[in-house]
């Protein structure tokens, strides 16, 4: 569906992608994990055929986006970071003005919004004011419109950023319906929960690179331990403890509010800690997550 070859955007003299290869197979949900400017809303711009690559190679349904923007546009669906409803408009209208801008016959556009609105839950609000909606039916609206033409492809910037996790199961819900129906998916996120229930593949993307690609778990067991022991001191004790635990496990990381011991049994670390007479204020056993890969990766967090 998209094939990159050393893709690459500048900005006069910053480098935002710096020669990325990406390749996404029909049908899979594929995201773009990484903090703030790691590069992935001008990946996103250069698929989405409004922002011309400044070098490598692009494909989108194998065609070059500088060539067949609108014939790549006509079979994409986008759903931007930020919400681009028309406040003037009801949430029907939202709907039958995108419908009518993709050429779409208005028998055939109308039985269209009734399908989406019922798909994304919002048919008892047809005629309600876009300002009037809550920011999980905004974007569920958002998503709707993006999908009036039948995409095959479903572009989507940081979907659930800013909505409260009960909005954000909604719209998981919704995009892994999408995704059975065989739509693909194109995902950008900085949530490491969201990359793991929604994605099959994924690139960790980190100051306009690809720093590693793979599935969820997969990135997991290459990059990290099965279990992480977290260890809370006193504020500014973290450095200096350091040095008394990092021998108990096969890596350790110091963050200002805790140590994380990487081991694969994370309660025998622990229990070696409080053997050596250390006793953290609070202690925690978790898994690994796609959190600790990027920790591993660039030596930073990816949500500050
Ligand atoms: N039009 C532009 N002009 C100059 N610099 C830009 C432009 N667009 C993006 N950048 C810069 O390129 C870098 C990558 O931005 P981009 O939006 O692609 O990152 P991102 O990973 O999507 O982050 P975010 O989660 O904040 O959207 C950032 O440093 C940004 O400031």
């Amino acid at each position: 569906m998209i094939s990159a070859r050393g893709l690459r955007k500048t900005f006069g003299d910053f480098e935002a992608v710096r020669g990325i290869d990406v390749s996404v197979r029909p049908g899979v949900a594929f995201g773009f994990l990484g903090p703030n400017g790691a590069g992935k809303s001008s990946t996103m711009r250069m698929i989405c055929c409004v922002s011309p690559p400044t070098g490598g190679e692009l494909r989108v349904f194998g065609m070059d986006p500088a060539q067949d923007g609108p014939k790549i546009k006509a079979r994409l669906g986008v759903c931007p970071q930020e919400d681009t409803l028309d406040v003037e408009l009801n949430v029907y209208d939202n709907l039958y003005v995108y419908g009518r801008y993709f050429g779409l016959p208005r028998a055939e556009v109308k039985g269209r919004i009734e399908e989406l609105l019922d798909f994304v839950q919002l048919t008892d609000k047809a005629k309600a004011k876009v300002d009037d909606l809550s920011g999980g039916m905004k974007r569920r609206l958002t998503i709707a419109r993006s999908l009036i033409n039948r995409p095959e492809i479903l572009v989507l910037d940081e979907p659930t950023t800013g909505l409260d996790p009960q909005a954000r199961h909604v719209i998981w819900d919704r995009l892994f319906r999408l995704k059975q129906a065989g739509v693909t998916l194109l995902l950008t996120t900085h949530y490491m929960d969201e990359a793991e229930q929604l994605c099959d593949e994924l690139v960790v993307m980190d100051q306009g690179r690809i720093v590693a690609h793979g599935t969820p778990l997969g990135l997991i067991r290459d990059h990290s331990t099965r279990e992480v022991a977290e260890l809370r001191f006193g504020v500014g004790e973290h450095e200096s403890l350091a040095a008394k635990v990092e021998d108990l496990a096969e890596r350790i990381e110091v963050l200002p509010d805790r140590l994380l011991l990487y081991s694969d049994d994370g309660e025998s670390v622990i229990e070696a800690v409080h053997g050596r007479g250390l006793t953290p204020a609070a202690t925690l056993v978790r898994r690994s997550s796609l959190e600790d890969v990027f920790l591993h990766l660039t030596g930073r967090t990816l949500v500050d």
